[in-house]
Parts: C-alpha cells; structure tokens; sequence
C-alpha cells in the first residue's frame, strides 16, 4: 500500500552566510491533498520550495518523497520521480502557440529532447493528449494563439497546463494567483481546485482567500520556522499567526485579511 505521507521533511535547515533562512522544518504533506504553505514576507517559503526541488542543497535535513530519500538527489532526478514545480510564466515559451507549448512539454516527458524540431510526425501524435490538457485548464479555443498573446491568468493557466504535461505526482505551485486581479484569481482557484483532484498539490500561495477555499492543511512558517499548522479555522485562530502576519498580539482576524505582496 502507498504511504499516506507523499512528502516529508525532517530537520530540514538552510543557511546563508550563518544567517538561517530555513530552521528545522518537519513537514508532511498527505497524498491527495492541497496543502498550503504561507507566511509573511521573508519566512523562507521560496527557500523551502528551492530545497524540496534541489535548486539549493539544505544545510541539515532530510527530504522524502514518495518513500524516497531524495535528500542527495539532482533536480531532474527530482522531477523525474514526479516532484514537479510550475515555473513562473517565463517558462512559457511566448513565440509558441498555446498548443506547442504542451506538445513540447508533452516531448519533454516522451524523452524527445533537442531533436522535436525535426519530428513533425512526433508533435502530430502529441496533439490529441495536448488539447486534452489545455481542455484541462479551460483554454480549448485558445490553442492556436500565441502564449504572449493571452491575457495573464490565461498564461498563468496554460503554465499549470505545461506542468500537468510532465505527470506530477506532486505539484509545486508558487504563488499561483500573484499579480492577478479578482476574477483572474477567481478564475484559477477554480482552476487548481479542479486539477487537484486525484493530484496532491503544495502551493505557496499569499492570498488568505485562496488558501482558505482550497487548502486541505495549512502550514505558517516565520523566520523559518514552523510556527502554526492545521486546517484554515486552526491557524487563522493562532494569536501566535495574527501576531506574525501583523506585529501584533490581538487585531483583525487573519481571516479578514488579504496579505499584500512585497
Ligand atoms: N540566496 C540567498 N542568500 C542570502 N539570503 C537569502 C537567500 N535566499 C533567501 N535568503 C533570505 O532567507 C530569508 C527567507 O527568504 P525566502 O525568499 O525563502 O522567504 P519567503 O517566505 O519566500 O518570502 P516572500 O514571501 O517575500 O517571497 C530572507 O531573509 C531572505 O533574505
């Protein structure tokens, strides 16, 4: 039988010139849910992604995945077992229609490589599972347009669409709502919620909002702790949250704020 637990952390520390960004983080992540991590500016969520994806080594720790101890892995290792992190729209190639941009991740998987320019035929074959994929996601009609073409959710939509191209087991979503106005934000909460289902998905995400509606369990970090850990009424009821977010000990509920970013 699998593990409940898709994804661990024990001990996990990183430090930068004897500053500690990221102080012995036990965290675990249960297969299947959504699980948020939040914090105020600075509290080492970006570090924590870049550890679980080996873009930095940790300091102390250790990383399991899917009972894997990938502590010592590469990043394409990473990916490769299906820890998969969704880029920033950069990584959406601007020039390529909606379309190429999934066969191309599709080829990605497929083992294609540097060689997709050379194989119409191979592209051809990917198309049925890529317009499934942007189905997905909602951007069916938008297939033929040119990903700089599409307005910001819609790019931040096709990015989740590439994402899903390489079959993550876990999805690794940073900030996916950051920048958006409300009915693009609205729109992809929507969409993440969908594209959960039979996924497990952890995602740093700043607006309280979005996490409340879709979080399964919520972990706040600050200073590079863990400081609270539940469901969103747990942690959005810990003074310890309220005085984190906002400096104080007794004020709004974290609840009824929107956290700003930067
Ligand atoms: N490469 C680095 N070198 C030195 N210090 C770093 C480095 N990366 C992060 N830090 C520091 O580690 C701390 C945590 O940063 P991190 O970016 O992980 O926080 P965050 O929670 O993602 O913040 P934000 O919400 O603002 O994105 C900060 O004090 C930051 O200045």
């Amino acid at each position: 039988m699998q593990d409940e637990i898709i994804l661990e952390t024990q001990g996990l520390g990183r430090e930068f010139r004897g500053f500690s960004a990221v102080t012995a983080v036990d965290l675990k992540v249960r297969r299947g849910s959504i699980h948020a991590l939040i914090g105020p500016n600075g509290a080492g969520k970006t570090t924590v992604f870049n550890l679980l994806t080996k873009f930095l080594p940790p300091s102390t720790g250790r990383v399991i995945f899917d009972g894997h101890d990938i502590t010592a892995a590469k990043p394409a290792e990473v990916a490769r077992r299906g820890l998969i992190r969704s880029f920033q729209i950069s990584a959406v190639f601007p020039n390529m229609s909606a379309l190429d941009n999934i066969r191309v991740a599709l080829l990605r998987v497929a083992g294609g490589g540097h060689r997709f320019w050379s194989s119409n035929r191979r592209l051809d074959a990917l198309t049925e599972r890529a317009m499934a994929l942007l189905a997905d996601v909602g951007l069916t009609e938008f297939a033929p347009v040119l990903a700089g073409e599409l307005a910001y959710g819609r790019k931040r939509a096709l990015e989740i669409a590439t994402t899903l191209a390489l079959e993550p087991r876990l999805m690794l979503l940073d900030e996916p709502t950051q920048g958006m106005g409300m009915e693009d934000v609205q729109r992809v909460t929507e969409l993440i919620r969908r594209v959960a289902a039979g996924r497990t998905i952890l995602m740093v995400e700043h607006n309280l909002k979005v996490v409340s509606s879709l979080a399964d369990r919520i972990t706040v970090l600050a200073r590079g702790q863990v400081l609270s850990e539940g469901d969103y009424a747990t942690v959005s009821n810990d003074p310890r949250v309220m005085e984190a977010y906002l400096g104080v000990s007794s004020a709004e509920p974290v609840a009824e704020t929107e956290a700003g970013h930067g």
